[in-house]
């Protein structure tokens, strides 16, 4: 089958800038494709370019086998699109700005605005303009499913809403996936693309600086820890030459007889969650960082992009 969405080196520049610097990225039928990267990477521009709000300085893209520029109301008919700044201020209640648009996307089956709308909690009789970001996020989202399309792009889907709708929207992307349909979805935070895509393509300064499947990429290694541990007595000194064997990389201090431990591991908590659980652990916290540290990390920081992004043509 041939790939739902396929650009070669696309790119937009403006001015000076190279917001999105040759981009090549194939997302097949049935995928859940997550387009991760720190702010001002070139996620949204990216989105924008496939559905033809912007154009293109240069570089091709097909989705679903259409020149976004050529595919017209068709085309989108086929799409649900959030986009990132969603504006929503209309004086209409969510009910009727939800039948606006679907007399321009394609037909809505009957019943399913209500479905959606219970599933995230939203509530549809209340005037636009009077929801709180979170809700008028809920209606964009409720926007962009309920005409069943066969490509759905979602540019930050979740910003705004609380841990429990989230968790019912990577239900509602599951479903779309299970159904043989196609998910490009953008992200700066990396747990949400870890618990919902199968592909991932992450954006530094423009440019594809890693492509693969989520395990494959590994960009959950990194763990941020801290901790408060009572040790034994007489293995105080051991105990930092321990946390150091276990991948440790920070600092431990003592007071009162009580170890405060902070820092970060590289590579996996089980060896030291292991030195900890020797002793008795008065406190634990162990946190991903976020997406910028992770991509620097890994791959060396974006330096190069950087370098090829400021020489680019004005
Ligand atoms: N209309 C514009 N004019 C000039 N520069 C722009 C324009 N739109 C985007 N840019 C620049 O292009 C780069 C990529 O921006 P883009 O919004 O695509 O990033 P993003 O990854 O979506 O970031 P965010 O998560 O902050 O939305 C940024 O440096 C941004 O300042």
């Amino acid at each position: 089958m041939p790939p739902v969405i396929e650009t070669r080196a696309l790119t937009k520049r403006y001015g000076s800038r190279t917001a999105v610097d040759s981009l090549d990225l194939k997302v097949q039928p049935g995928c859940v494709f997550g387009l991760i990267g720190p702010n001002g990477s070139g996620k949204t521009t990216t989105l924008r370019m496939l559905l033809d709000i912007i154009r293109p300085s240069s570089g091709q893209a097909l989705v679903l086998g259409t020149p976004p520029r050529s595919g017209g109301p068709a085309l989108r008919r086929r799409i649900g699109y959030i986009p990132g700044d969603l504006r929503l201020s209309s004086r209409a209640r969510g009910r009727t700005v939800l039948e606006h648009f679907a007399q321009i996307s394609a037909p809505v089956p009957a019943g399913r605005v209500e479905t959606l709308a219970e599933r995230l909690g939203l509530d549809l009789s209340r005037p636009v303009r009077t929801l709180s970001k979170g809700n008028r996020q809920k209606l964009g989202l409720v926007q962009a499913f309920m005409h069943d399309p066969d490509l759905l792009v979602l540019d930050e889907p979740t910003s705004g809403l609380d841990p429990l709708v989230q968790r019912e929207f990577l239900e509602m992307v599951a479903e779309v996936r299970a159904s043989g349909r196609t998910v490009l979805l953008s992200s700066h935070v990396l747990s949400e693309i870890q618990q919902s895509a199968d592909q991932v393509a992450v954006l530094s300064l423009g440019k594809v600086v890693a492509q693969g499947d989520v395990a494959s990429l590994r960009l959950n290694r990194l763990r941020h820890v801290r901790a408060s541990l009572a040790p034994a007595s007489g293995t105080e000194k051991m105990l930092e030459n321990e946390l150091a064997a276990a991948g440790l990389r920070g600092s431990v201090t003592w007071q009162a007889g009580t170890a405060r431990v902070r820092g970060t591991l590289d590579g996996g908590v089980d060896a030291f969650i292991k030195v900890l659980a020797r002793h008795r652990i008065l406190d634990l916290s162990v946190e991903e960082p976020d997406l910028e540290e992770s991509v620097l990390q890994l791959y060396g920081g974006p330096d190069a992009a950087a370098r090829d992004v400021q020489k680019g043509p004005g």
